[in-house]
């Protein structure tokens, strides 16, 4: 799959110096659902408007389709649609005359079939002569969609479009972002929700204090999410592990001190029980036994739990 945008160590600093992003780099690919999932204050939002051209970066740069959003603003520019994150449109304005206005804003022709299907796309098309004021929020939400995408982009940001909504909304937006990558748009969301990322998402990057921490396959990092540690600490220095005790899952600790074992949480069985018996039959005896989270679960942990006191990567057993 060939890469539609590519980001490469996008830096931004603030008046006063306050670095919001630090070294981005970041390819998207074509035609794929990509969730930026961070915290408030994460630099989510910087990084989507210094791809969209709203904010300058300090360093780095930007292509989209092969175009350098700098130097080559408008042609990068035109593939780019934004639906930004608060609802700001007029509300006396007809719904068809706002969309038709995003395009026009583009400089392309007006074209009634493509208002049309946009407009269709977003289960719109009974609203079209409807006043923006009489329209549901959930309804203004899919207008900002449609007059993203009123000039034809081929890739669409979304900056948490399912920020304070209800779930029924949530999931209405979660169908029309479906829809919008079986159409050919590149879908690039913003979201704080794991289980938005994990509906809708191809792959996913974490984003947290001006960072890119990692960008995986949705299945692959759901997979590693659940993957637990059993560190089983024993009262014996060993310089090996147990020839009965051997497998793939467990290793030794640097020290010599712990057997430390892999497993899957969600699996139906830990085989937790079974590893504890044969330490016992292998002669060793129990110190201590702790459990670890992977560290991407606490990476998330710690976006998730932002602030709340109680979280903690770490939990002993
Ligand atoms: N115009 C600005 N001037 C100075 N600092 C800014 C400006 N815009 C954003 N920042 C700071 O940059 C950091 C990143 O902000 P950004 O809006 O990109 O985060 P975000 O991940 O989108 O957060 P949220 O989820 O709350 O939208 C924050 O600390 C913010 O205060």
């Amino acid at each position: 799959m060939s890469n539609i945008v590519e980001i490469t160590n996008l830096k931004k600093s603030y008046k006063g110096g306050f670095e919001a992003l630090k070294g981005v780099s970041l390819n998207i690919r074509e035609g794929e659902i990509l969730a930026l999932l961070g915290p408030n204050g994460a630099g989510k939002t910087t990084l989507i408007s210094t791809v969209c051209g709203i904010t300058t970066a300090t360093s780095g740069s930007v292509t989209v389709g092969g175009h350098d959003i700098l130097s080559d603003y408008r042609a990068a520019r035109s593939m780019i649609g934004l639906v930004p994150q608060e609802i700001n449109l007029e509300p006396f304005e007809k719904v068809i005359n706002s969309v038709r206005f995003s395009r026009g804003l583009f400089g392309k022709p007006s074209d009634d079939a493509a208002i049309e299907h946009v407009l269709r796309q977003l289960s719109l098309w009974d609203k079209k002569d409807n006043q923006i004021r009489e329209l549901s929020g959930g309804m203004k939400r899919r207008v900002l969609i449609a007059k993203a995408l009123a000039h034809d982009p081929r890739v669409l940001f979304l900056d948490e479009p399912t920020a304070g909504v209800d779930v029924e909304l949530r999931k209405d937006m979660w169908d029309v972002v479906a829809n919008l990558k079986a159409d050919g748009v590149t879908i690039i969301l913003t979201t704080h929700y794991i289980e938005e990322a994990e509906a809708i998402a191809d792959r996913v990057g974490v984003i947290a204090k001006g960072e890119l921490m990692l960008v995986e396959d949705k299945d692959t990092l759901m997979a590693r999410m659940g993957q637990k540690e059993l560190e089983v600490q024993l009262t014996q220095t060993l310089s090996e592990v147990p020839e009965s005790l051997r497998s793939d899952t467990l290793r030794l600790s640097d020290d010599g001190t712990a057997l430390i074992y892999t497993y899957d949480t969600r699996a139906e069985r830990t085989g937790i029980t079974k590893l504890l018996a044969n330490v016992a039959k292998a002669g060793l005896t129990l110190r201590d036994l702790v459990t670890r989270q992977s560290s991407l679960e606490e990476i998330f942990v710690n976006l998730v739990h932002e602030g709340d006191e109680t979280s903690g990567a770490e939990d002993a057993a």
